[in-house]
């Protein structure tokens, strides 16, 4: 069976938990997503624990915003790891994005839009011109012009932005809930059916997967209901 086309966010406190979290989903996924709080507290070891023998592709989710120079240094550093995408924030511009791509050319850079816990009425307290899908279309285009292959936005925005920037662009989505499941502080969210069908490329979902008694036979469950929704 092809894994789902999804990104299960391993989020844990601690390096056992993520690595048992990625053995039990991988089977079913295409993807492990290592974020910040492993990251900063594991450090480089922590892609080999979680990629362990599958081959698991791994998604470093750093979203680095610095200086042109700064993000130079630090993907490089990283894409010696072999990530399979590494994330950015669009907001950090252009020069940014193509240094994060330049750094890294074997590693697939993925430009953050505007962050999928940000409701309609945050955007112009942290400066944005909205609404969501005009501020996301707009730092989508940017990112693309500048280099990036992927772009992460909410599902809300997803078919916009595919209309933007077209097929050859890989949509990653965060805030994606299973009906019924607790929004926690996401915003923006969507079920992953309707993020599939609307145009996004991999789904992230954490908490909803990972938050379950059994985080493998939850990712099973999704993947076939993406599996039967696409096949519909
Ligand atoms: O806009 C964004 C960008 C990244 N994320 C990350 O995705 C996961 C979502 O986890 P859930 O538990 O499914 O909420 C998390 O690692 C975030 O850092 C995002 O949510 N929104």
């Amino acid at each position: 069976m092809t894994p789902a086309p999804i990104a299960v966010a391993l989020d844990a406190p601690d390096l056992d938990t993520a690595a048992r979290w990625a053995g039990l989903v991988t089977p079913h996924v295409s993807t492990v997503k290592v974020g910040l709080e492993l990251y900063l507290r594991y450090g480089p070891d922590v892609i080999a624990s979680v990629r362990g023998a599958s081959g698991v592709k791994v998604f470093l989710d750093l979203k680095l915003h610095d200086i042109p120079n700064t993000v130079s240094g630090a993907a490089k550093a990283v894409a010696r790891l072999r990530p399979s995408i590494l994330t950015v924030h669009a907001a950090g511009g252009p020069a940014m994005i193509r240094a994060a791509v330049e750094a890294a050319p074997h590693t697939q850079i993925a430009a953050v839009t505007v962050l999928t816990s940000l409701a309609e009425d945050d955007l112009g307290r942290i400066g944005l011109i909205g609404p969501a899908p005009d501020a996301v279309r707009r730092l989508a285009a940017l990112s693309v012009a500048a280099g990036a292959t992927a772009l992460v936005c909410s599902p809300h925005e997803v078919g916009a932005v595919r209309a933007e920037v077209g097929d050859g662009i890989t949509l990653i989505t965060p805030g994606v809930r299973p009906a019924g499941a607790a929004l926690q502080d996401q915003a923006r969210v969507a079920t992953p059916e309707q993020a599939l069908a609307d145009g996004a490329d991999l789904l992230v979902i954490g908490r909803p997967i990972t938050g379950s008694p059994d985080p493998g036979a939850t990712a099973a469950a999704i993947a076939a209901s993406l599996r039967r929704t696409s096949h519909a």
